[in-house]
């Protein structure tokens, strides 16, 4: 007989012969899904994914046991763990899915993992840490044959698919550069710039050498120094307002363009960078390959960070036209389009745009689990967008040089120096085996 977790592993690798409303029909139970990282934006995913009807959450995993109390309550005798390795190997049965919301650096470690024991994986943004690591989940994802979403939910609001239609509509025209930028700081969050000189004891509830994971080891620096949220200043742990932001506003620009292709060369600029967190402000100039919705074979894309603006010119905005505080311009043959991050697009020529409904990116991922359906940006589209945005963080280490890149080969190709932060090394007892 077939044990549960055998049939749905059966069900994903059968998903592309199996018509969506049989495999549908044949659904034992609603789809089993664990939490991995259990508060901050792990608590908005898992309360999002237990609101849809089909769903029910059965194990949960967080390395702080005192922030759990959220999950205990809405899953009373839910078991909850603080390694996902204990809580996969005892519950894997019955467990489908996992939604991954932990810290940057641990998610290429968690996802791989839960992807080879044949789970469902929802990521939250950027895919991963380093460039090697989002290569290896889009691998994985394929070869394992599962359902996966990257964690970025504004893919999936009506601003960000209104903007989408109106650029593919030919509103503005084909698109010639596009610049995109946020507020947000590469080192803000956890006011610091080196390592704390005062050391506090690890909080009882918290597994810290579970939390750190893959990352070399060092001592808990305190209270959001690293975690929670301060982690995203930090090289090891996080990649700045470019990581923690390039997902989200660079989405539209992908989607809108098909950008399926990685950039040619890249160029970066900054305030300043020591050993162990990110550049204050920071501008990174890509050139990718033309798509059909660009207007030459070259589409230069530039991000900006930290209150880094781009000007007006070459567009027809007004010189005085305010810019939001994050966002993207589009500047097309006909027209510029400014997407706010998160606001609704306008256009230079002042057309008014149809409204695109907007979807639950959360439910859609467990659609698409019962469907047997790949949602829009599952690991195959989050892996190449993470690879492009952390990218921008290698050129940050070579100031002002160009870097030539080759995607396929995943290589830098005028400077060898660089390839060396593609990945990282991994702590003892916490590899990651490639694909
Ligand atoms: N899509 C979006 O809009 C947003 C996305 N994010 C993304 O969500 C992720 C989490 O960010 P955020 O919630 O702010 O981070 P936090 O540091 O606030 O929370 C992360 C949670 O994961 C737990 N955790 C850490 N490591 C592990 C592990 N190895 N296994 C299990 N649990 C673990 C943390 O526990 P502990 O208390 O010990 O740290 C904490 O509960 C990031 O990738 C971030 O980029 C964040 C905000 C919004
Ligand atoms: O959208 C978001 C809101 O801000 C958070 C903190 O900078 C981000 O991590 C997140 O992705």
């Amino acid at each position: 007989m077939l044990r549960r977790r055998q049939f749905l592993a059966a069900s994903a690798a059968g998903i592309a012969a199996a018509p969506a409303f049989v495999r549908g029909q044949n659904l034992n139970s609603r789809v089993q899904i664990a939490g991995i990282g259990c508060d901050g934006k792990g608590w908005s995913d898992i309360k999002e994914m237990d609101s849809h009807a089909a769903t029910q959450m059965v194990a949960y995993c967080d390395v702080d046991l005192s922030r759990t109390e959220k999950v205990k309550d809405l899953t009373p005798g839910a078991p909850v763990y603080q390694d996902f390795r204990e809580m996969l190997a005892r519950h894997g049965d019955s467990i489908d899915a996992v939604t991954v919301s932990t810290p940057d650096h641990m998610h290429a470690f968690i996802g791989l993992d839960a992807m080879r024991q044949g789970k469902h994986v929802y990521c939250q943004k950027p895919l991963t840490h380093n460039v090697w690591e989002a290569r290896q989940m889009a691998l994985q994802a394929k070869q394992s044959g599962v359902i996966t979403r990257l964690g970025n939910q504004i893919h999936s609001h009506t601003f960000y698919r209104t903007a989408v239609a109106a650029i593919q509509s030919g509103v503005i025209g084909k698109v010639k550069e596009v610049h995109s930028w946020c507020a947000a700081t590469g080192h803000g969050k956890s006011f610091h710039i080196s390592r704390p000189k005062t050391l506090e004891d690890v909080p009882k509830t918290l597994a810290w050498n579970q939390w750190l994971g893959v990352a070399p080891e060092r001592p808990y620096g305190g209270w959001k120094i690293y975690h929670p949220w301060g982690w995203r200043d930090w090289q090891d742990f996080g990649n700045g307002a470019l990581g923690d932001f390039g997902c989200h506003i660079l989405d539209p620009v992908f989607t809108a363009l098909k950008i399926n292709a990685a950039p040619i060369e890249l160029t970066a600029d900054h305030t300043g960078l020591n050993d162990e967190v990110w550049p204050a402000q920071t501008t990174v100039k890509y050139v990718f390959p033309g798509t059909d919705w660009t207007a030459r074979p070259a589409l230069p894309i530039t991000w900006y960070d930290g209150g880094r603006l781009p000007t007006l010119r070459g567009t027809d905005f007004p010189s005085n036209q305010a810019l939001p505080k994050s966002g993207s311009l589009f500047v097309g043959e006909q027209a510029s389009l400014v997407l706010p991050h998160v606001g609704a697009p306008f256009v230079s020529s002042g057309a008014l745009l149809d409204e695109v409904e907007g979807l639950n990116h959360y439910h859609g991922w467990v659609d698409g689990i019962i469907s047997g359906q790949q949602p829009s940006d599952g690991f195959d589209y989050g892996g190449p967008l993470t690879e492009a945005v952390l990218l921008g963080n290698v050129a940050v280490r070579y100031r002002g040089e160009t870097l030539k890149w080759n995607g396929k080969a995943m290589q830098f190709t005028n400077d060898d120096s660089a390839n060396a932060w593609l990945r990282r090394d991994y702590r003892d007892g916490w590899d990651i085996a490639a694909v």
